[in-house]
């Protein structure tokens, strides 16, 4: 169909969409299908066979029946010009999730944040998706996970929108609730069992930068940037980066990273420590995937009893520190500075 056109849709070309929309492989979403469901309707509502008078009831049909068919038309589309949505051979994909692409292949399983339209910012729903994948991964078969974005970015941390359309009523308990979820999310990282290796393959901001110090491997192709712009933000800082990155790079270095926003580019971050090795953007996909699988062959009960070995020193540690770094944050989101950075962005005033 084409889309540029403002031809109506015929009942036909209605029901080719219902018909793709069973087809479609990925879930689009809870709020796409309520949009969905809500065009359906008024176009089953108000269908019959049509009288040559234009009434306002055959105009709302029309209208909602071209929405119907254009918005499949663009999810199909989306979805086939997106071969990563795809499972390559032998590798399986785990169920229900929206806003992840969780595989396994190679005994590595695989957890890809997957908004790559909104730059893999994480919302609530992928704060939680992304817990299930690590307590899957966790337990299944494989011998190491990988966290990986899909597109042009690794992730823009944090979405925005977690912080807007809030009534002035709502905002401690918005706070509150934010801080529970983050430190739940953390802490799922502080006690992952395996090693956790990180494939970061572009821009990374804030909580996704952050999370790096608790990974066991940082991967980065050249292209990728590191960003925690948190007082740009009125924020502070999480993912008990305010202990790890001191005693990564130094307190001189995370000064500059944590207070004062410098971002990094990857040579910087593997000068400094954050990241393990840098990649030619052009072979990083493939020089990192044969020696993640060469890694993934390695004994893998050894690995795991290693991995959580080096870990347990510093365990109950981290725990305190991302419990401290959430009450701060708590506090954070409910101040101005806090609270005007999110209108900016929001108003398009204030990219990074
Ligand atoms: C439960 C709460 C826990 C909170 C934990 C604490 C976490 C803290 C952080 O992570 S702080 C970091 C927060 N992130 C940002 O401030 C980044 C904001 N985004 C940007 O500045 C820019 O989008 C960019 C520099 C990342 C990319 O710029 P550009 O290449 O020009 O792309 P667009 O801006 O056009 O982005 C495309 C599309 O994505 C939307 N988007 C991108 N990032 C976010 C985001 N973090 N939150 C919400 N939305 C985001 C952007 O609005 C565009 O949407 P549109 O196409 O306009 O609908």
């Amino acid at each position: 169909m084409d889309r540029t056109s403002t031809m109506q849709v015929s009942q036909q070309d209605f029901e080719k969409a219902q018909e793709q929309v069973k087809l479609l492989k990925k879930d689009p979403g809870n709020e796409t299908k309520l949009k969905l469901y809500a065009l359906f309707k008024q176009v089953g509502l108000t269908y019959f066979p049509r009288k040559p008078t234009v009434s306002w009831a055959a105009s709302r049909e029309d209208n909602a029946r071209q929405k119907y068919t254009e918005l499949v038309s663009s999810l199909v589309s989306a979805e086939s010009a997106d071969p990563k949505t795809d499972t390559s051979p032998g590798e399986s994909r785990h169920g229900d999730y929206e806003t992840v692409l969780v595989t396994t292949k190679n005994s590595i399983t695989k957890i890809m944040f997957n908004r790559p339209e909104k730059k893999n910012a994480i919302n609530h729903k992928m704060y939680r998706e992304i817990m299930k994948a690590l307590e899957e991964a966790g337990k299944d078969d494989s011998t190491i996970a990988v966290i990986t974005g899909n597109g042009d970015y690794y992730s823009s941390g944090n979405d925005l929108n977690n912080f807007a359309n809030i009534q002035p009523s709502e905002m401690e308990k918005m706070a509150k609730d934010g801080a529970v979820l983050l430190k739940e999310f953390v802490g799922h990282f502080i006690d992952f069992p395996k090693p956790l290796i990180a494939v970061v393959n572009g821009p990374a901001v804030g909580i996704c930068v952050t999370l790096l110090g608790l990974c066991d491997i940082v991967y980065a192709s050249d292209r990728a940037t590191f960003h925690s712009p948190f007082s740009e933000l009125g924020q502070s800082p999480e993912g008990c980066s305010s202990y790890l990155f001191p005693k990564i790079m130094g307190l001189a270095k995370a000064n500059e990273i944590l207070l004062f926003n410098k971002k990094l580019t990857a040579a910087e971050a593997c000068a400094w420590g954050l990241v393990t090795e840098v990649f030619p953007d052009s072979t990083f996909q493939k020089e990192v995937w044969a020696r993640l699988e060469a890694y993934a062959s390695l004994p893998k009960n050894s690995l795991a009893v290693s991995k959580q070995l080096l870990r347990s020193m510093e365990k109950e540690k981290l725990h305190a520190v991302n419990s401290k770094e959430c009450e701060v944050l708590q506090e954070r989101w409910l101040s101005d500075e806090c609270i005007n950075a999110v209108v900016s962005f929001f108003q398009k005033k204030a990219k990074l």
